[in-house]
């Protein structure tokens, strides 16, 4: 589909080459879940992992995205004016919410064509948003990390204060208080982030990209 003069171009350098150099796949690692189940914590201690192993990978991270390429509009207001900050500014309706996961799909793809192993770590509450994103990559691309911690764990956590914030009706439509999280019916790898540390889960996504031949057994 081409709603304007748009021609999509190949690259001189293909996807394979570049993961010829670089030893290992390119891929995406979804990790979803609820505000304070561990997506951040165990996409950081996977990548720090990775790079000592030699593996190039990358994280996009919800709340850091959102400073910048997904800003709200009171961040964009200032340098561009009321009418572009409604326009393109994300905050967290259903509307708002898909679009920010199309965006970051959409990076997190390109990361993927350039070799790199992308980890994501945003909340993507709804099945459907995740789906697109599956569907827009190559089978196999997409590796969906249910980052599975019961809502009671997260709240305990609370690490921003925004489940406090939530339950004294000062934040309104907080996921997993009075906005829908959908949780993955067939992910790839199903993390119990209340159960293990950070360590332990970032050894099991290892293991699954090992065993996938993402990255070399011996990497
Ligand atoms: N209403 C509401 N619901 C959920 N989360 C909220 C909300 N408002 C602000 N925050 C903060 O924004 C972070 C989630 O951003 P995401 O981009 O991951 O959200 S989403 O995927 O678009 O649903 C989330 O960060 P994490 O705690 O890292 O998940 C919160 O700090
Ligand atoms: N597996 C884990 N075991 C214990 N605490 C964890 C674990 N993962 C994360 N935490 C803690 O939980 C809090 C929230 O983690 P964070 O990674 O910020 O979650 P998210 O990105 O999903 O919002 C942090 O204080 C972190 O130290």
């Amino acid at each position: 589909m081409n709603d304007t003069n748009v021609t999509w171009h190949e690259h001189q350098v293909s996807r394979v080459d570049r993961e010829m150099m670089k030893g290992h796949k390119g891929c995406v690692l979804w990790f979803t879940g609820l505000s304070g189940s561990g997506k951040s914590t165990i996409a950081n201690t996977l990548d720090h992992r990775l790079h000592q192993l030699g593996i190039h990978s990358a994280v996009l991270d919800g709340d850091n995205v959102r400073h910048a390429l997904n800003a709200g509009p009171a961040m964009l207001r200032d340098v561009h004016g009321e009418e572009f900050a409604q326009r393109f500014g994300l905050g967290f309706s259903a509307i708002d919410r898909e679009e920010n996961i199309r965006r970051i799909g959409a990076v997190a793809h390109l990361f993927a064509q350039a070799g790199i192993i992308a980890l994501t770590a945003f909340i993507s509450p709804y099945r459907a948003d995740r789906e697109r994103v599956r569907r827009a990559m190559p089978e196999g691309d997409f590796i969906e990390v249910f980052v599975d911690t019961p809502i009671e764990i997260c709240e305990t956590r609370d690490p921003k204060g925004l489940y406090k914030k939530a339950r004294a009706g000062e934040i309104k439509g907080f996921t997993g208080i009075d906005d829908p999280y959908e949780e993955p019916t067939a992910p790839e790898l199903q993390l119990h982030a209340g159960r293990s540390s950070p360590d332990v889960l970032a050894d099991e996504v290892i293991a699954y990209l090992r065993s996938s031949g993402i990255i070399l057994p011996r990497s």
